[in-house]
């Protein structure tokens, strides 16, 4: 079997599967940290990897920047593999002034400009927030770990050169601490088809500074979002 955008067979991939944006950071954390590994799709170079962590069955697989796509590969891994736990791990820009470079953030909420719920068709907003049960398995591995983690919103952009360069001032006044650019997809995607998600973020970048992780950091560093997420899997 397969689908328009996962060359997988059915069983090729594990009931949690870590998302992050960049193919290549899939591929260094199978290379690191997964044992018996088997690469599951290549499809567009969005490489997929099923390996084990520690004994239990995990995937990792890229899914490329922004809400439509992580809105694709979330869909299909759900609904043609049956992925049940989907957690992303990718970078993101400090709006707080109270996170520095290489924060751990763990989206408990996701605010968007995206259309992505237009979908749904539904008289209001929809609030698109986390699993819970993956949240606190999130905050107590990372308390067993004394990692910090930093609990919250986050903003899920549709634009990354955003015009309005003052823009970010508004949803910082709101208590959003960080931007990325697909969580919301995800939240939505999981909840719409009754699977459980969950974002860690790294800041890779801050609103309050010029200082910056080269993108050469951004794909191999990171690694505490790593070792918390990959403690997740069942
Ligand atoms: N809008 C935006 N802004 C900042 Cl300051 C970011 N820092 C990291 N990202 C993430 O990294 C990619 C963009 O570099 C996106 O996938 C996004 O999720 C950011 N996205």
């Amino acid at each position: 079997m397969s689908t328009p955008h996962i060359e997988a067979k059915k069983g090729d991939i594990a009931k949690t599967v870590l998302l992050p944006g960049d193919p290549l950071r899939a591929k260094f954390i199978a290379d690191n940290f997964l044992e018996d590994v088997k690469q599951f799709n290549a499809v567009r170079n969005m490489f997929g990897y099923t390996g084990k962590y520690k004994g239990k069955e995990i995937s990792v697989m890229g899914t490329g920047m922004g809400i439509p796509s992580i809105g694709i590969y979330s869909y299909e891994l759900i609904n043609e593999y049956g992925v049940e736990n989907l957690i992303r791990i990718g970078s993101a820009g400090a709006y707080s002034k109270d996170l520095d470079l290489y924060d751990v953030v763990i989206a408990m909420g996701s605010c968007s400009d995206s259309n992505f719920a237009h979908q749904f068709d539904l008289e209001g907003t929809f609030s698109a927030i986390c699993d819970y049960d993956l949240l606190r398995k999130a905050v107590n591995v990372a308390e067993e770990k004394n990692i910090d983690v930093h609990v919250g919103n986050v903003f899920s952009a549709d634009i990354f050169y955003n015009q309005k360069s003052e823009e970010w001032k508004k949803w910082e006044k709101m208590g959003v601490l960080a931007v990325e650019m697909e969580s919301y997809g995800l939240y939505l995607t999981a909840k719409a088809n009754n699977a459980r998600a969950l974002t860690i973020l790294t800041i890779s970048d801050s609103f309050h500074s010029d200082k910056q992780t080269t993108p050469e950091e951004r794909q191999t560093s990171f690694t505490k979002m790593m070792e918390i997420a990959l403690e997740l899997g069942e």
